[in-house]
C-alpha cells in the first residue's frame, strides 16, 4: 500500500506540468478518467458518494467536497464520528484522563503538597463529561459538513449497483443516492470469540466497558491489546481487580519487545494482573458471577477464574454486513477485509475503500489518511500514505508510542543498525513533576544513520513521538535530532538524548 518516495516524486511532477496556475494550486480533473468514472454533471449525481461517516469517510467527504466535488456521506449511527468518535478513541481518552485524576488525587496529591479529604468518584458524572465530549465533537463536524456543502444523509445504505446507494433512512423511508465514484468506509467491529456471547452487561464489548453504570470488583480482559490495555487501565484505577488473559506470550505483541517488558512491570505495579499464554475455552454465566475457564494455550491442565464483568477485546473484524457488496462484486479476503490497489480502488471500477474495513493498521489516523489521499486519486491528484509511518500509542499511564520498525524487525531484515536509549530518569522535566517513568528508545541504520525506529514510554509520549514521524517520514539521522535545539526543561529532551546516545553519547546520564 506504501507509495514509495520516487511514484511521490512522479505524481508532483506531473501535478506542476498539469495543474499550477498564478502560484496557486488549481486542481485539474483532466486525469481523473484514469483514475474514477469521471465527475458528475447531472443535479442529483454526485461525484463522491462516502458510506460510513468515521473518521476515515467524514474526512473524505469534507475533502472531497474542498477540491469541488459535489459529496454526500451515509450515515447510518445518526451521529458523525463513527466508532472512534462515538464508542472508540474520544470516550476512552475521556474515561482514561478522568481515572487518571482520581488516581493521582488518591495517590499523588499529597505528595505535591495537595490535601484532599474523602476523595471519591462519582461514575455518573465522569460519564456524563465523557458524553458531553462526545456529543459536542459530533456535532462540530456536523458544522463542518455544513461548511463545506458536504450533503449528509442519515440511514443504512447499501449497494443496488456500482453507482447507486438505497439508503434505508433513520426517519423512516428509502431513498437511492446516485454517485460517480463511491467510497466504503464502514469500518469495524468487535471480535467475538467462539462460546461467547457480548451481552454488553456482566459479557462486554468496549462498547459496554466504556458505559458500566458500577465499577466491577473484579474484571476480567480477554485480550492484552490496545483496548483491553487501555480500559483495563481505567476499571484498575477506579478500584477494579484486573485480570487480563492474553492468548500469545507478550502483551501488545506488535510492539518492541524491551519496551514490553517495561510497559508490563509498569502495569503490574498498577495492580493489573497479566495471565499470558492462556486462553479462554468456556464461559458460564448461569450464576451471578461469571466463571471463565482458562487452559494454557498450547492445551494443558485448566483452570477456572472468576469475574463480575468480562470485557472481550480480542481484535476487530472488518464491517461490511449489509452492504450489499456481493450484488456489486467487490470482493473480500479471508478475514473480511476489502482488498484495494495503491489508490484504495477495490476490483470494481468507481468503488473505493478506505480505513477499517482495508488492510492495515485500524486506526482512526490511519483512516483519515486513507480518506484524503482515496479523494485525491479521485480528483486526479496523487495520494500518499506511508504505512510503515503510521504511528502507535497506548494511551496508559505511562503512554507507549512508537513509529517504525522496533528492534525485533530490523534484526530479522538483517539491517545492522544502533541503538541509543535515554531513560526518562535523567529528564529534568520528568524529574520536577515526579513523573519519570520510561524511556525513549532510537534505532538507527549502522552505516548512514538513518532512523528506523522510535519507540517512546513515558507521560505524554503520543505527543513526543511525533518529532519521530516526522524524522522517519524525512529520512532524517539520529544525529539530525540531536543537533536540533530542543526547550529546556521539557519531556522532548529525552528525545534527543536518546539521539545523542544513538550517534555518540547522551549528556545527562
Ligand atoms: C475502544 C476503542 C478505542 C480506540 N481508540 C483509538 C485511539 O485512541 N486512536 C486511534 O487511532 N484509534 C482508536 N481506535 C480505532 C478507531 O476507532 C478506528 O480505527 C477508526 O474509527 C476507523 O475509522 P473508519 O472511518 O474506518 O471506521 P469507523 O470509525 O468504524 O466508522 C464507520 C462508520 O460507518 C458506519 N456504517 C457502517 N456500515 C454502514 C452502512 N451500510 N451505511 C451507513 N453507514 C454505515 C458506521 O455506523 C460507522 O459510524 C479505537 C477503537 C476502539 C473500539
Ligand atoms: N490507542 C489506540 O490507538 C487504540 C485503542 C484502542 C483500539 N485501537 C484499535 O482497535 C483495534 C482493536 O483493539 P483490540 O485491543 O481489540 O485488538 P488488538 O489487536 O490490539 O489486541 C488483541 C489482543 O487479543 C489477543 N487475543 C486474540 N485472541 C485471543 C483469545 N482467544 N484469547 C486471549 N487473547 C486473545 C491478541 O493476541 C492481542 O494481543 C486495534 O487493532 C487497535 O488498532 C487503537
Amino acid at each position: 500500500m506504501a507509495m514509495a518516495n520516487l511514484a511521490r516524486k512522479k505524481a508532483i511532477n506531473l501535478f506542476n506540468n498539469t495543474v499550477i496556475s498564478s502560484g496557486a494550486l488549481r486542481y485539474s480533473y483532466s486525469l481523473s478518467s484514469t483514475f474514477s468514472r469521471g465527475f458528475a454533471s447531472g443535479s442529483d449525481e454526485n461525484d463522491v458518494v462516502v458510506i460510513g461517516g468515521g473518521p476515515g469517510g467524514y474526512v473524505a467527504a469534507i475533502k472531497a467536497a474542498q477540491l469541488g466535488l459535489k459529496t454526500t456521506c451515509i450515515e447510518k449511527r445518526g451521529a458523525l464520528g463513527g466508532t472512534c468518535l462515538n464508542v472508540g478513541c474520544i470516550p476512552s481518552k475521556a474515561l482514561l484522563h478522568s481515572s487518571h485524576m482520581y488516581h493521582e488525587a488518591k495517590t499523588s496529591f499529597a505528595k505535591h503538597g495537595v490535601k484532599l479529604d474523602n476523595v471519591e468518584i462519582d461514575l455518573a458524572a465522569m460519564m456524563g463529561q465523557k458524553d458531553k465530549a462526545i456529543s459536542t465533537l459530533t456535532k462540530g463536524i456536523e458544522g463542518l459538513f455544513k461548511k463545506n456543502k458536504v450533503t449528509y444523509v442519515k440511514g443504512h445504505g447499501k449497494f443496488l449497483s456500482p453507482s447507486e446507494i438505497s439508503v434505508d433512512t433513520l426517519e423512516g423511508g428509502t431513498t437511492v443516492v446516485k454517485g460517480k465514484n463511491i467510497i466504503i468506509a464502514t469500518g469495524s467491529d468487535v471480535k467475538g470469540l467462539p462460546g461467547i456471547t457480548i451481552d454488553e452487561k456482566r459479557i462486554v464489548s468496549s462498547t459496554g466497558a466504556l458505559s458500566l453504570t458500577k465499577i466491577p470488583k473484579k474484571l476480567t480482559v480477554i485480550g492484552a491489546g490496545y483496548i483491553g490495555l487501555e480500559m483495563g487501565s481505567v476499571w484498575a484505577r477506579l478500584g477494579s481487580e484486573v485480570t487480563v488473559v492474553e492468548f500469545a506470550p507478550a502483551i501488545v505483541p506488535s510492539m518492541d519487545g524491551e519496551i514490553r517488558k517495561q510497559f508490563q512491570r509498569s502495569l503490574e505495579k498498577q495492580k493489573m494482573k497479566f495471565m499470558l499464554n492462556t486462553k479462554v475455552v468456556a464461559v458460564d454465566t448461569t450464576t451471578d458471577v461469571v466463571k471463565l475457564t482458562l487452559e494454557p494455550s498450547s492445551g494443558g491442565d485448566q483452570s477456572v477464574l472468576e469475574a463480575d464483568v468480562v470485557l472481550v477485546s480480542a481484535g476487530r473484524n472488518p464491517f461490511t454486513s449489509g452492504l450489499g457488496l456481493e450484488t456489486i462484486g467487490v470482493e473480500t479476503d479471508k478475514i473480511g477485509r476489502i482488498p484495494v490497489d495503491e489508490r484504495f480502488a477495490t476490483n470494481v471500477n468507481g468503488v473505493f475503500a478506505i480505513g477499517d474495513v482495508i488492510p492495515g493498521p485500524m486506526l482512526a489516523h490511519k483512516a483519515e489518511e486513507d480518506g484524503v489521499a482515496c479523494v485525491e486519486f479521485i480528483a486526479g491528484l496523487h495520494g500518499h500514505v506511508d504505512y510503515d509511518k503510521v504511528p502507535g500509542v497506548v494511551y496508559t499511564h505511562p503512554e507507549v508510542a512508537s513509529v517504525g520498525k522496533t528492534e525485533e524487525q530490523v534484526k530479522e531484515m538483517g539491517i545492522p543498525y544502533r541503538v541509543g536509549k535515554f531513560p526518562m530518569l535523567g529528564n529534568s522535566r520528568a524529574k520536577s513533576i515526579d513523573d519519570a517513568e520510561g524511556v525513549v528508545k532510537i534505532i538507527a541504520e549502522k552505516e548512514t544513520d538513518k532512523i528506523l525506529g522510535v519507540h517512546i514510554m513515558c507521560s505524554n509520549a503520543g505527543e513526543l513521538i511525533h518529532e519521530a514521524a516526522l524524522a522517519l517520514t524525512y529520512g532524517a539521522s539520529s544525529e539530525d535530532i540531536a543537533r536540533t535545539c530542543h526547550a529546556h526543561p521539557t519531556l522532548s529532551e529525552a528525545v534527543k538524548e536518546a539521539a545523542m546516545a544513538t550517534y555518540d553519547k547522551a549528556i545527562h546520564i
